[in-house]
């Protein structure tokens, strides 16, 4: 995986056809998708439970492009080898989740992946501070996690900061949650390059209309490529 700022859409399979992953991950794959975001909670951290590894080792052979899983469990050190064995290119674990994050993030690294943070909407920016150098992505989550579909959180002066503190380290600034036509220039004009999007690509479309994924992914990037 090289590293490069330009703006990626990644669309959550979240929203996805529950009964039908892989044929959905092929499809927003062809309909231009750039990374394949895959949202693992466990009832505990976030209220709604998903999947665990084994579900994200059967997805690894649909996803050409990047499997980017963004962890809502705590704890998360005890699972960090099984999700280098699912396959995942980059893993994201939240700040929030306990109290070394620091070691988790080396965790990451040591097996073989990317290693991502996410912040919670109401965790400030210097959260991260003294975690860059262990840091390929930070995640900022634009609506308390745990579901799809909520309405966007406006953390564009977080972002801000985060820029500012990264300056011209190789880190990703992903954002997660009610990203859409609407809010998508917000955070790439603040300087976000990977934006996540579930209903706003699945919406209105299946594995049977997939091009409606291509419309509904071309019009965030559109949006944000041009705000
Ligand atoms: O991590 C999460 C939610 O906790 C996300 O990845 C959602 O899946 C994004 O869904 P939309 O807000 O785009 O519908
Ligand atoms: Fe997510």
């Amino acid at each position: 995986m090289t590293f490069d700022r330009t703006l990626k859409i990644a669309p959550s399979i979240l929203s996805a056809d529950f009964a039908n992953f892989g044929q959905e991950i092929q499809a927003i794959e062809a309909q231009g998708a750039d990374w394949v975001h895959v949202d693992v909670m466990d009832g505990h951290f976030v209220p709604n439970l998903t999947f665990g590894p084994a579900a994200v080792k059967a997805f690894r052979p649909h996803v050409k492009t990047v499997m980017d899983v963004h962890l809502m469990i705590a704890p998360v050190d005890p699972y960090i080898e099984a999700y280098a064995d699912a396959g995942a290119d980059v893993l994201t674990a939240h700040v929030e989740a306990g109290p070394h994050i620091h070691r988790t993030l080396q965790a990451i690294r040591g097996a073989g992946m990317k290693a991502g943070v996410a912040l919670n909407p109401g965790t400030p920016a210097e959260a991260v501070a003294h975690l860059l150098d262990l840091t390929d992505l930070v995640c900022v989550m634009t609506v308390n996690p745990g579901f799809g579909g909520q309405k966007f959180i406006d953390m564009t002066a977080k972002i801000r900061s985060l820029c500012d503190m990264i300056g011209d380290r190789p880190i990703h600034i992903e954002i997660d949650g009610g990203v859409d036509p609407t809010t998508a220039p917000l955070v790439a004009a603040a300087g976000a390059d990977v934006l996540v999007a579930g209903s706003a690509v699945f919406r209105g479309g299946s594995v049977h209309t997939a091009e409606v994924y291509g419309d509904n992914i071309r019009k965030i990037r559109a949006a944000a490529n041009n705000g």
